[in-house]
């Protein structure tokens, strides 16, 4: 039968990660010893902000993926203070801070191609239950025991920093045209993001870097970009068929997928 879980399940280790709104912590299952990580979210903040339903959403989205390129979320519970979500751990940390520790803030090729393909895979799985990620960017990739990317975070961002390293809370970088304008939007919202990060990971720099928020808004509304020329033409080919203006004629999952880049990456 279903167990009932509680905070006194778990022994809690370092905190992994944290902004205003929750935390992530390192937990052991007491029983198992099974290693998780335990995000804990307030109620009050929730409340506060008319959360409730966007958390049992997101909640209920994700406990449903099950990819080996997308985070789990096993199970949840709550106390009269805090909603505890219980997800996988992954041991490598994120691809944010692994890309901040490469020479030149790059990937190779091809690591750039193998995380794409992976980052792909888990869109065409979460396109295909029609579920939109819409927060795609390197600090919500994670990366498993054998450096595969897990997919975290499902449409609940991490508010404020509260760690003083740079994170990527509330960054417009990642953020399709359509998102900026206002305009309704379909899952494309993940390519045109997928594409940003696949430029990031080449080159260590966004598309659309700008020192203001309104002037990044205003490039990625234009879509102009250009491409260092150390990017092979074909990574290049690729760039140029994801961050595309017009949502439809951006290429979908699938066309990742079969994108000859990615082909030639793609460990299999
Ligand atoms: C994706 C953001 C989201 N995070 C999660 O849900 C997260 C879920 C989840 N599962 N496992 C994680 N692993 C880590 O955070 C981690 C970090 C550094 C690690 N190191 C390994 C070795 N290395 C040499 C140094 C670093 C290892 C694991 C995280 S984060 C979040 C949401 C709200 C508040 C904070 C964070």
């Amino acid at each position: 039968g279903e167990r009932v879980w509680s905070l006194a399940s778990f022994d809690i280790g370092r905190r992994l990660g944290g902004g205003s709104f929750a935390n992530v912590f390192l937990a052991r299952e007491k029983k198992s010893k099974f290693i998780v990580a335990l995000k804990v979210l307030l109620k009050k903040d929730i409340k506060q902000k008319n959360l409730e339903l966007q958390v049992i959403r997101e909640i209920d989205i994700q406990a449903h993926l099950i990819h080996p390129n997308i985070l789990r979320l096993y199970e949840y519970f709550h106390d009269e203070s805090r909603i505890y979500m219980i997800l996988e751990f992954a041991p490598k940390g994120s691809v944010y801070s692994k890309l901040l520790e490469c020479p030149n803030k790059r990937f190779s090729e091809g690591v750039a191609g193998v995380y794409v393909a992976q980052i792909a895979d888990a869109l065409h799985y979460c396109h295909s239950k029609k579920v939109i990620h819409r927060d795609i960017k390197p600090g919500n990739l994670l990366l498993g025991q054998n450096e595969e990317i897990k997919l975290a975070d499902f449409g609940w961002s991490v508010h404020g920093p509260s760690s003083r390293r740079s994170t990527q809370c509330g960054t417009l970088d990642y953020l399709s045209p359509e998102v900026v304008l206002g305009k309704t939007y379909n899952e494309k919202v993940d390519l045109w993001s997928l594409g940003v990060v696949c430029y990031e990971f080449l080159t260590g720099k966004t598309p659309f870097d700008c020192s203001n928020s309104h002037g990044i808004c205003k490039k990625i509304s234009k879509g102009q970009f250009s491409v260092p020329s150390f990017v092979s033409n074909e990574a290049k080919d690729l760039i140029r068929k994801l961050i595309v203006l017009e949502p439809d004629s951006r290429l979908d999952s699938i066309g990742v997928l079969e994108h000859p880049w990615i082909l030639k990456h793609k460990t299999s």
